[in-house]
Formats: structure tokens, C-alpha cells, sequence
């Protein structure tokens, strides 16, 4: 498992807007939205590509292309539905699936409510999308279950991960092909299991408190 907390200037200026609690829904979606394509940048360097020979108005040269089948992008339902547009802005041709998860604020435990995936996910690369990496119970069932379907790399990109979410995930899946892109690894988890500083709970704050 690989770790990269992205170290630029816009995106530190963004994740700032976005933790500050006066930030109102409309512009924490906009600036989601951007971070995402930021972050997505540096998580597709491993993106599989293949040579393409195509023909300019001057010239045939060869060019790059995606391999086939393209990237599967998954978008943890609710808040990882916010980080979508930002992804397939880069990456157009991408096929989408949905995990629905939310996790139990008493227990932490993670229940999934709704998938909608390949059957067959043999050999694909997948991307998932889900802002906050807190005790890495949510992660860790999502990326358990596209290996189980066949997935042959999972990179996942986060808006903030804490430390003891990290450890978790590393514990439990420092063999596999998993790499996690993230604006930020904040200091600690507090007694409810809220990032800190972090920026609160990303799907209210994104959609409104869920009833
Ligand atoms: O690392 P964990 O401790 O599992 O917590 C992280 C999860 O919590 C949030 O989702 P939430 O359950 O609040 O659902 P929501 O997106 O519908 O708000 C967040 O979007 C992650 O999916
Ligand atoms: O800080 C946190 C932790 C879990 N989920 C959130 O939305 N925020
Ligand atoms: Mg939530």
C-alpha cells in the first residue's frame, strides 16, 4: 500500500476554504470539486495507457491512449458522490459504478445499502472516491470488496486521512495494490471519531444534515 499526501500551494489554499465552518454548501461543493481534479492529476500517473498512431494535419505520429477497458471510477455514496464531476472532468471516458456506505456514529461499524458495480471487475484498475479516510472502516470494506470482484489495483482519493486510519488500512492491506492520494493527513481522530482539525462531517456538509 502507497501513501501520497499531495504537497502543493492551491491545494493547501483550497483545503483551507473548505475546513473553515462558515464555508457555505455551494462553495465547500465548487471547491470539493476542484481539489478533486487536482488530486486526481497526481493519482493517475499510473494510469494504463498503450501507443496510438494517429494522424495530425501535418504528419502520422504515435500518441498515448487509454487501454481498454478504461479506468472504473466508484464514488462512496453520500460524500464521495461530490468528488464525481472533479474526476471524470480528467477523466471523460471513464466507466462509472456507486457503493452506498455510511457508517454507524455509535458503533463505527460501516453498512453497505447499495451497489451498483461490473459483476466482473477482473483485472481493472479502479479509483475510489471518498473525502474523508477517518478510522478506515468505510475504505477498507469498499476496497475488500472491489478485490473480491477481481479489481487489480484500487487507488483511492481522499480529501483528508487520519494517522490511525492509515495504521488500520496498512495493517490489513500493506500487500495488496492499493494506493491512497490525499490533500492532507491531519493530526488525530478525536473521541468520536471526527478527523482533527478535519472539516466536519463531509455529506452534511456537502448535502445537509441526512435525516
Ligand atoms: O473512515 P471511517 O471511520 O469509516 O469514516 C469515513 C466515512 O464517513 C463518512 O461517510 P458517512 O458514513 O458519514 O456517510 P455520508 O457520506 O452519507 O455522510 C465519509 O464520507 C466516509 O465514507
Ligand atoms: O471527520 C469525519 C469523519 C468521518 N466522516 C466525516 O464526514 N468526517
Ligand atoms: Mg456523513
Amino acid at each position: 500500500m502507497r501513501v501520497l499526501e499531495v504537497d502543493h500551494p492551491l491545494v493547501a489554499h483550497k483545503l483551507t476554504v473548505l475546513r473553515d465552518k462558515t464555508t457555505p454548501s455551494p462553495v465547500f461543493r465548487q471547491l470539493t470539486e476542484e481539489l478533486v481534479t487536482l488530486l486526481a492529476y497526481e493519482a493517475t500517473r499510473e494510469v494504463r495507457t498503450e501507443p496510438v498512431e494517429i494522424e495530425t494535419p501535418v504528419t502520422r505520429t504515435i500518441g498515448t491512449a487509454f487501454t481498454k477497458p478504461t479506468p472504473l471510477v466508484v464514488p462512496i455514496l453520500r460524500a464521495g458522490l461530490g468528488m464525481l464531476e472533479g474526476m471524470t472532468k480528467l477523466v471523460p471516458t471513464a466507466e462509472v459504478g456507486f457503493l452506498g456506505m455510511a457508517r454507524n456514529e455509535e458503533t463505527l461499524d460501516v453498512i453497505t445499502y447499495a451497489e451498483r458495480l461490473p459483476a466482473d471487475l477482473t483485472g481493472r484498475q479502479v479509483f475510489v472516491l471518498d473525502p474523508m479516510l477517518a478510522t478506515g472502516g468505510t475504505l477498507r470494506e469498499a476496497i475488500k470488496f472491489l478485490f473480491a470482484r477481481g479489481a487489480a489495483d484500487v487507488t483511492c482519493i481522499c480529501l483528508l486521512a487520519a494517522p490511525e486510519g492509515l495504521q488500520a488500512l496498512r495493517d490489513e492491506l500493506e500487500e495488496t495494490n492499493v494506493s491512497i492520494v490525499v490533500a492532507s493527513i491531519d493530526e488525530r481522530l478525536n473521541e468520536k471519531a471526527y478527523i482533527v482539525p478535519g472539516l466536519g462531517d463531509a455529506g452534511d456538509r456537502l448535502y445537509g444534515v441526512a435525516g
